[in-house]
Order: C-alpha cells, then structure tokens, then sequence
C-alpha cells in the first residue's frame, strides 16, 4: 500500500510535505491493530496547504483552463482510479471495516462514477444570455468560487470526499480536503492518484488531523468555500464559524429516515429493504432505515421478518466475500451504539434481536439490533445512533404515519412501502425529506441529486446541482446603442 510508504506526511502543493504535528494511529477496526500513523497538521500546515490551494486558483493554471480541458484530467483521474481499484478497495477497508464486497462495488465504484459524471458536465458549465428591457447584451457566466475546503467523515471517506472533489475541480475550484480523523487513507492515495492523472501541483491538498485542524481551516481567511458531511452538532458549529467570513457552506448532517410499511405492501420485498436499510454500512449511513413504522394488522407479521433477517445477516471479518456486517469504525462509535441500547433497556423498551457486541469476534463489532416497544419522544427515535439498530413502531393510519416520520428534528430520507400509486405519491409528497424512496430503501445515483430538509443540512450534492454548489454567476450587461 503505496500511502503506508509515504506515512508521517501531508499532502500539499503536489508533493508529500510536512508532518511535524503529534502522529495519530490509524487502526484497523476488525482487529484494532494500529496500521499506520498520520500527523496532526500544525496551523502552519494549514497555512501552506490553503496558500498552495490560493497560488494554484489564482495562477489560472486550472481555473483558467475551459471545461474540455479539466474534464479530460477529470476522466484519466477516474481511470487511473479504476486501474488502482483493489488497492483502493483493500485500504478502504482496512481503514474503516467496511465489507470488501461494499469497498470494491459502491466505495470505489462510486467513487470512479463521479469523476466521470462531473468530467462530463465540466463541458457544460454554461450561462445564458436574457432579453432585457433595454437595447443591451445580457448573459451570465458561472465561475469558480476560489479555495474550497472539504472537511469529511469516516463513514464513505472516498465517497463524500470525491462527491465534493469532482464537482469543486470541474467548477475549476482548488481545493484543501480533511478527511476523518479515523480514516484519512484513501484521501491521500486519492491525491497522489490525481496529481499522476495531471492535475496541477496545489489545485488538490489534503491535511489530516481531528476536529480542531478542520476548525482552522474552516475558519482560515484564504479559504472561499466550505463543504461539509458528518454530525449535526459540528455542522451548526461549522456553518456559524463561516458566517463570520460569510463564506458559502454546504452541509450534509445526521439523518433519522423512517420507512414507512403499508398493510398493502409486499412484505417480503418491504422486509428485505428494512434490513438492509438498517444494516448496510453498519448502520453508519447518514441515510439509514432507522425507523420502521408498520401499520397494525400486518405488525407482528413485519417484526418476525425484520428480526429473522437480522439474526441471519452474515457478521465477521470485513475482508471475507460473503461479511455484510462489519465492525463499528472504531471503539468510540461501538461505545456510542452500546450507550443508546442500554437506555433502550432502562426504558423498557424489547431488545428483540442483537442488543451487544459480538463476543466471538476481535474487534469492534456490534450485531444487529432490533428494539419494539419504544415511544416517539424517546431518544432512540429521535436522535441518531449510527449503527445497526433500527427501532420498531406501529400505526394505524396514513396521517398518524406521515406525522411519526416527520416527527424528528432531520430530514435527510423518508421512505414507504405500498402497493397504492395513488398513496405513494400522496405520502412522499408529505414526507419532510430531501430523499424519498418508495418500494426500495437507500437507491443513489450520482445524477440524482440530495441533501437535507431541516437538521439535516443545507445544499445538495450529486447531479448538476452538486456541480452548481461550487460555481457562482456572474451577470455581464453591454448597451447595444
Ligand atoms: N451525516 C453523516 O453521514 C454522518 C453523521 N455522523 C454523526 O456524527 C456522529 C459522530 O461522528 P464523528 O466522526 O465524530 O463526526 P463529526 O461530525 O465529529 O466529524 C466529521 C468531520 O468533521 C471534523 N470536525 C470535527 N469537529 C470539527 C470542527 N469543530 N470544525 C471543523 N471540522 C470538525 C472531523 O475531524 C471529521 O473530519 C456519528 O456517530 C453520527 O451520528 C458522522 C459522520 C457522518
Ligand atoms: O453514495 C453512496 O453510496 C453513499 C453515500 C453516503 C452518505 O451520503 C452518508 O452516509 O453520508
């Protein structure tokens, strides 16, 4: 693993540099054997990394080049990211736990879709010219904003990573990406990968570090833009410290999706997505099921299913073709799991299936949780776990359903399953979601785009409206008289 070679060092202005921050151990989460080691950034690092991002932006050695001229960069990078698939699959999930299976297909597969996609629409970044009330020429161009920062979680590092890279370089932006503390591996294969593919030095910097690197450079003055996915808490914080500067943020936050079970839905196919809904990532998917609500007279029916499901989800480790279940990322977030599952206990509520870790196995591994009998206003419901545990709940009617979904203060994702076009399209117009789903559970495409309704953020990621976050219009008027 060529990044392993070059550990102790940050990558800025092209080449690996500095490093002269405290060192952090990376583990891997399925054996909590330290990998390799990263720095801290120093605030001087920082420094550097937003002034290579400020030199390349304004040399126009890529904002200046036209859109066909990035997008060609753009497409080797994706194809030089195919080429080094494995290598990326393997290190993605030595650094997080996530099933390989998942690593290779969505991990990198996403991760090389994006490129692509956002190579495609860098032709395309166009204006457009208006008819005024005057004799004039009117038209508008969209710019580049200038140094964007890109702070990401550990969850989908390549992924929420590149969902931000792509488009901000298509846009001609330059950008300094910190990845997650826990998980900042393929963040710098990934820059080393785009300076191979022909990407200017500076126009792709990576700092590593915690939360209060991410902080400095949120708040740095050289930066223009920030775009963010992780917790709600540091996204308020996030979004108020760019207030200050008035820089425009983008951020994608917690989630807390309901799926919404029918009496009239087909119950197999409903179960299956309620498993997997809560299960895939481990449960530390921003747009997870987490929250089933199944109307009565098929309840009993559903719960049976979900917790069937459950127990038979394959749990081990991440490396084997057939593990669906991973560990947790790290012993932080197990112990955050294991927290909201003891107060499940201590409010009375059935651990009908899981409920622990799994003892068989080294590392951090939690089993999948099923809990019935828990009321709307406790925190199970309403705050985010980010594990495999989904809670149970019943209902009778389409209003008491649409209520107890929106009953949270998110809005990521919503979802509901039902055999009634005229009801799906009646329910997912109530949903106070930016994402709803009917008769599946957690489809994306990079075209399509999403985002949050209420705690869940603000701004919108894939599609063209993830490439519009990082342009800016500039209007242009020229009398014809
Ligand atoms: N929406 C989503 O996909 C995600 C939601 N979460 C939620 O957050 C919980 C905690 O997970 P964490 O990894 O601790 O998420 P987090 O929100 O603390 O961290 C996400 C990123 O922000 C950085 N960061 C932390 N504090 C910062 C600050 N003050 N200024 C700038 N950057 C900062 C971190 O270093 C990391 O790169 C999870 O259990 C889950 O509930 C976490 C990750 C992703
Ligand atoms: O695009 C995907 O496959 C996954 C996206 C995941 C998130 O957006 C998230 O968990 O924040």
């Amino acid at each position: 693993m060529t990044v392993i070679g070059a550990a102790g060092r940050l990558y800025i202005d092209g080449a690996w540099r500095g490093g002269q921050g405290a060192m952090r151990d990376v583990v891997n989460p399925a054996t909590g054997k330290v990998v390799t080691t990263v720095p801290d950034a120093t605030p001087a690092e920082v420094d550097a990394a937003v002034d290579a991002a400020r030199r390349a932006f304004d040399s126009g050695a890529w904002s200046g080049l036209s859109g066909r001229e990035r997008s060609r960069v753009l497409y080797r990078a994706a194809a030089l990211i195919q080429e080094h698939a494995e290598e990326l699959a393997q290190l993605e999930t030595t650094d997080t736990g996530k099933p390989i299976q998942f690593s290779r297909m969505v991990d990198v597969g996403n991760t090389v879709t994006h490129f692509e996609y956002y190579a495609g629409l860098a032709y395309s970044i166009d204006g457009a010219t208006r008819q005024t009330g005057m004799p004039a020429l009117a038209y508008t161009v969209r710019e580049p904003i200038g140094v964007v920062a890109a702070v990401t979680p550990f969850n989908f590092p390549m992924i929420l990573s590149t969902s931000k890279i792509a488009p901000a370089l298509a846009a001609g932006n330059t950008v300094v990406h910190k990845p997650a503390e826990d998980t900042p591996l393929t963040a710098l294969r990934i820059a080393e990968l785009l300076t191979e593919a022909g990407l200017p030095p500076g126009v792709l910097n990576v700092v590593t570090g915690g939360g209060p690197v991410g902080e400095s450079l949120v708040r740095h003055p050289g930066v223009d833009k920030v775009a963010f996915t992780g917790s709600t808490a540091v996204g308020r914080r996030i979004a108020s410290a760019a207030a200050e500067t008035l820089k425009p943020v983008t951020v994608e936050l917690g989630g807390k999706s309901a799926q919404i079970v029918f009496a009239d839905a087909d119950l197999d196919a409903a179960g299956q997505a309620a498993v997997s809904g809560f299960v895939f990532n481990t449960g530390q998917f921003c747009m997870g099921g987490t929250r089933l609500l199944v109307q009565r007279p098929v309840y009993d029916e559903m719960v049976t299913r979900v917790v069937g499901g459950a127990v038979h989800v394959p749990v081990g480790d991440p490396l084997s073709p057939e593990t669906v279940v991973g560990p947790m990322a790290g012993q932080r977030h197990l112990d955050k799991v294991r927290g909201y599952v003891e107060l499940a206990a201590s409010e009375g509520a059935t651990i009908a299936a899981g409920g622990g870790r799994v003892d068989t196995l080294d590392g951090y591994y939690f089993a999948p949780t099923v809990i019935t009998d828990v009321d709307q206003g406790s925190r199970l419901v309403q705050e985010e776990i980010f594990g495999p545990v989904v809670t149970v709940q019943p209902f009778d009617t389409e209003q008491e359903a649409i209520a107890m979904a929106n009953g949270t203060s998110f809005g990521l994702a919503a979802g509901l399953h039902t055999r009634d076009v005229a009801r799906a399209h009646r329910v997912a117009g109530k949903l106070k979601a930016g994402m709803v789903w009917v008769n599946t559970w957690g489809m994306l495409d990079v075209t399509v785009p999403f985002g949050g309704y209420k705690q869940s953020g603000y701004g919108r990621e894939y599609g063209p409206e993830g490439l519009h976050e990082y342009t800016q219009t500039k209007s242009v008027l020229l009398p014809l008289t």
